[in-house]
């Protein structure tokens, strides 16, 4: 939907962050429509991106043409200036854009702290996830238990080689109803209600990319008592919604993850008081140039739990 011109003032008064993430929720709300029409339609046109002898990594119309729309309409908005690194390539030729924005975000625009007000369209990676969770997306369509609400599509941001702010969508949410969060490092998360206590600690993992190293991890955090229940769910921004919403920590002892399955969510996590690193407790590094896989692992904490004793805990048992 066009925004009106007391809007568009408001929007070029705004920084770039802001203006970035007042866009980027409104374009991975269209990108999530684009999804859903897709998923209506029924023909997915599923290809097999992984190499014979690999487990199967599919893609689908949906995931390209949700690339596409997000790539083109990010880079039309801001005058081709930035630097995306997306999942998919930009192949699918349905011509969409979405040059609109949230007027929501704007809001919060004068309490963007002082480190990120000067940054501009050249200081920024974009990572790209335009539909996380495609295991169950295309399950969904062959009519097995659907698990679309684990369909996230994910919009994150780095400075400095840093996750600073994120959006994740998320089409399916209460059936076709769907919702935004979105968060900025130092500034807050938004569309959600975070939970902030708990006593049962539960962990999420893989559901569909389980091995000895990912099940050796979470038996010794059930022997320090760091877990008391393992939940299996897909997509790595859906396992950081569980973080957010009452889980303790989402923990992936294994490669196969890849920096624009992490960007968006680290920073809507870490903007709402919790953390995410690989294993070991390093920060993800989301410069250009860095390898795609996070070959460290994943290990995310909510923000009413501490990181350091999962890292601690994970030391002795993992070998990544
Ligand atoms: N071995 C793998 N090959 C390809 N993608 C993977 C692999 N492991 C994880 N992913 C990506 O990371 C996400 C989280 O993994 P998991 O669901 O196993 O916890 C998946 O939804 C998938 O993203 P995508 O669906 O965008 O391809
Ligand atoms: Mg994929
Ligand atoms: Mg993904
Ligand atoms: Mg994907």
């Amino acid at each position: 939907m066009a925004n009106n011109q007391e809007s568009e003032e408001m929007f070029q008064r705004s920084c770039f962050i802001t203006r970035l993430v007042a866009s980027s929720v409104n374009i991975s709300e269209t990108a999530g429509s684009i999804i859903k029409g897709i998923m209506s339609g029924g023909d997915l046109k599923i290809v097999d991106k992984a190499d014979s002898g690999q487990q199967a990594d599919l893609q689908t119309e949906a995931d390209r043409a949700a690339q596409y729309l997000i790539e083109k309409s990010l880079q039309e908005k801001f005058q081709n200036r930035l630097k995306i690194i997306g999942e998919e390539e930009v192949t699918s030729k349905i011509p969409n854009r979405d040059l609109s924005f949230s007027t929501e975000v704007l809001k919060i625009d004068s309490k963007l702290p002082e480190e990120l007000r000067n940054i501009k369209e050249e200081d920024v990676v974009i990572w790209v996830d335009p539909l996380d969770g495609t295991s169950e997306f295309a399950a969904a369509s062959k009519g097995r238990t659907p698990n679309l609400q684990q369909v996230t599509v994910l919009i994150g941001i780095a400075y400095q080689g840093k996750s600073i702010a994120g959006v994740i969508h998320q089409p399916y949410f209460q059936g076709n109803e769907g919702r935004t969060l979105w968060g900025i490092v130092g500034v807050g998360a938004y569309g959600l209600q975070i939970c902030t206590s708990g006593d049962e600690r539960i962990i999420v993992t893989t559901r569909s990319h389980s091995n000895k190293g990912v099940q050796n991890a979470l038996e010794s955090l059930q022997k320090k008592k760091l877990c008391d229940k393992i939940v299996q769910v897909s997509g790595a921004g859906f396992k950081v919604l569980r973080c957010l919403e009452g889980a303790a920590a989402y923990v992936f002892a294994s490669d196969g993850c890849k920096k624009w399955d992490t960007c968006a969510p680290e920073a809507v996590l870490i903007a709402a008081g919790g953390m995410l690193t690989d294993i070991s407790g390093q920060r993800i590094n989301y410069h250009a140039d860095v390898q795609y896989p996070n070959s460290g692992g994943v290990l995310a904490t909510c923000p009413w739990v501490e990181h350091m004793p999962y890292v601690e805990a994970l030391k002795d048992s993992c070998n990544l």
